[in-house]
């Protein structure tokens, strides 16, 4: 037993990435525990105030089996999670049959950031003991990650972490253009909605620099850092991709929708006031994301975008697909994008 668990801590500090520690966490407690569910939830109201996110889970079906819960965004949380959640306190519900359900609070640097459900027979002692101080493990090791996949900067996701995901991300987009094709025949479906990539650029950012020196840089990144992470969805991931240069991935959704939120923000960090400069203005470069295209065409396509909108005046968002053909023979002499 000892060298079982001693090996389940092996395996869980083995992770190298948020993503594959949670289901390492979860397998180990459904191995040690027995749970018939065990949910990780994340806490999304500290970067832009939408809610909870159910991050990884494990059901147990009707016909006995476990199958593994798709990543989702929820509207309406129960009134347990959000207590677990808001006095970062273990909430416990012994039911008649036997079966308890157990929030237990996931704390970053002393702030609930999350929370884990479980569903199971009654715990003995010595269970909830193994299971706080799996959560503990997993609290510790959370932070070490959580460091690593962040920008020290502006504490958005770093371009290490986008080099991981997007193949990830890529990955996804195959998976649900096969679930809508099945499920087509049954509900309405949008077919001009797909994922997007835009790569964000200051406009004369060295001039900010130069004129103000480093540390007004840094502010500047810092403010507009915030400013993206309040304004975009939690499920819209917001990268430093390098520099003064951001990639956000947007969920799926119409090129009309994605125009008009873009121009919204631009017309938000127009309006900003940021120290020492007059007015700050942005050129984004826009790429869809189509199942089975490559990552890397898919982030030169946004970054040829940005180019053009540089070239033809800045402070403007332009898609790939309205670049003109001449003009990215042009840019393909240019600057490579080095990925991987
Ligand atoms: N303060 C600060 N500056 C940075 C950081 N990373 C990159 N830079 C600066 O960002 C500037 C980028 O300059 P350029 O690539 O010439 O682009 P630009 O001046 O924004 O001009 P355009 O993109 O053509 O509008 C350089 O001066 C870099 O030194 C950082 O972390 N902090």
């Amino acid at each position: 037993m000892q060298e079982d668990l001693l090996n389940s801590v092996v395996k869980i500090t083995k992770n190298r990435d948020i993503d594959s520690l949670e289901f390492s966490l979860i397998s180990t407690i459904h191995e040690f525990l027995n749970c018939k569910d065990i949910i990780i939830y994340k806490n999304l109201s500290q970067s832009n105030g939408i809610g909870v996110e159910k991050s990884a889970s494990l059901y147990l079906d009707s016909e006995n089996n476990y199958i593994w819960g798709e990543r989702e965004i929820l509207q309406d949380i129960s009134k347990e999670l959000a207590s677990c959640l808001h006095s970062a306190c273990t909430i416990n519900i012994q039911k008649k049959n036997d079966l308890e359900q157990r929030w237990l609070p996931i704390l970053l640097n002393d702030k609930p950031v999350g929370a884990i459900y479980i569903r199971c027979k009654t715990l003995h002692s010595e269970q909830q003991v193994l299971l706080n101080s799996y959560c503990r493990i997993y609290e510790n090791y959370l932070t070490i990650l959580n460091e690593n996949e962040r920008d020290k900067l502006t504490s958005l996701l770093n371009r290490q972490t986008f080099d991981r995901k997007i193949k990830l991300l890529m990955e996804n987009q195959i998976n649900d253009h096969f679930k809508v094709r099945t499920e087509k025949t049954n509900r309405k479906h949008h077919d001009d909605s797909t994922s997007w990539l835009a790569m964000v650029d200051i406009d004369h950012f060295k001039k900010i620099n130069d004129t103000y020196g480093h540390i007004c840089g840094d502010e500047v990144l810092l403010l507009l850092a915030q400013r993206m992470s309040a304004f975009f969805r939690a499920s819209d991931l917001v990268f430093r991709f390098g520099g003064e240069e951001f990639v956000i991935v947007f969920e799926p959704t119409t090129q009309e929708l994605i125009n008009k939120r873009l121009a919204a923000f631009m017309e938000q960090i127009r309006s900003t006031h940021f120290p020492f400069i007059k007015q700050l203005t942005l050129s984004i470069g826009i790429a869809r994301m189509s199942p089975y295209d490559f990552p890397i065409s898919v982030i030169e396509n946004a970054d040829k975008a940005l180019y053009f909108a540089k070239n033809s005046g800045r402070d403007q968002v332009i898609f790939y697909s309205d670049v003109p053909k001449a003009n990215i023979q042009e840019s393909q002499s240019g600057d490579e994008i080095e990925l991987f």
